[in-house]
């Protein structure tokens, strides 16, 4: 006999977000079972902003529900978002402190997550293993003195700090060089082997397959596929369900 699957870690149910005139997201169901790497891919303006604020409560949707652990959080939503549940948002651009140096950004992280100094000691040891020696080399610099590739593993780091269960990351690709991506993802991949539940939104479908497990296509605020990375026939169910000039990247 199988055992019941277990509820998903975090669960858009028919998730409809209106933004003033702009219907944004109109009834998104999206299933995130714990320990899985999903990207959720489409093309500029297709709702994957909206959708990473959304899961991670730091806004309110107009219509439908969200689920954590099986128990509906739509009310909780609110400027710290679900953070106190385990639930960390990288967004867009990274939003970190650039005149503060590395560690302060780091440190900042952990705030408000009930953390003493001892356990803040051993989370930036943490987050200082999965970055690159050369920011672990200036963790007294101003952030806004790094490469992009470096300050975004600040942002993953940050995030960490509040001991996430789930990372949600908005465009971890935005604006860096090919090998930066990699590296980035391989960051990621190595975080989601110690446990951390992770979802991507981003531009680059092709290369965020190279690390993921599963994928969802989003366009003009409706998921039109889902599919397994593994799959065969990953790559053309991609090309079919988002002609993003981006795509084949
Ligand atoms: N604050 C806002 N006010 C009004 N409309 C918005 C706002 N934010 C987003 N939108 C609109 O909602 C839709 C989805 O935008 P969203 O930023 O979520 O897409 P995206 O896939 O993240 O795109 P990008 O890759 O360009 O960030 C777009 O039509 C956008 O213009």
């Amino acid at each position: 006999m199988s055992e019941p699957s277990p509820s998903p870690l975090i669960e858009a149910q028919r998730i409809e977000h209106r933004y003033e005139g702009v219907l944004a997201l109109h009834g998104i169901d999206l299933a995130v079972p714990a320990g899985t790497f999903l990207a959720v891919v489409g093309p500029n303006g297709a709702g994957k902003s909206t959708l990473a604020l959304l899961l991670a409560g730091a806004m309110s949707p107009t219509g439908g529900r969200l689920m954590l652990d099986g128990a509906d959080v739509t009310a909780r939503a609110g400027r710290r978002g679900l953070v106190e549940a385990g639930v960390a948002l990288i967004p867009e651009g990274r939003r970190l402190f650039g005149q503060l140096s590395v560690q302060e950004n780091l440190v900042l992280g952990a705030f408000g997550s009930g953390a003493g100094r001892a356990e803040t000691a051993r989370r930036l040891a943490e987050a200082y293993a999965l970055m690159p020696e050369a920011v672990r080399q200036g963790k007294d610099r101003a952030v806004a003195t790094l490469s992009g590739g470096e300050q975004q593993m600040v942002a993953i780091g940050r995030a960490l700090m509040a001991k996430p269960r789930l990372v949600l990351i908005d465009e971890p690709s935005l604006g860096l060089a090919p090998i930066l991506i990699d590296k980035v993802y391989e960051t990621l991949a190595a975080l989601r082997a110690s446990g951390v539940t992770i979802v991507v939104f981003e531009q680059l479908a092709v290369k965020a397959l190279q690390y993921v497990d599963r994928f969802a296509v989003i366009d003009r605020g409706e998921i039109r596929h889902r599919g397994l990375a593994a799959d065969p026939d990953a790559r053309e169910t991609l090309r079919m369900g988002y002609m993003g000039a981006d795509a084949a990247a």
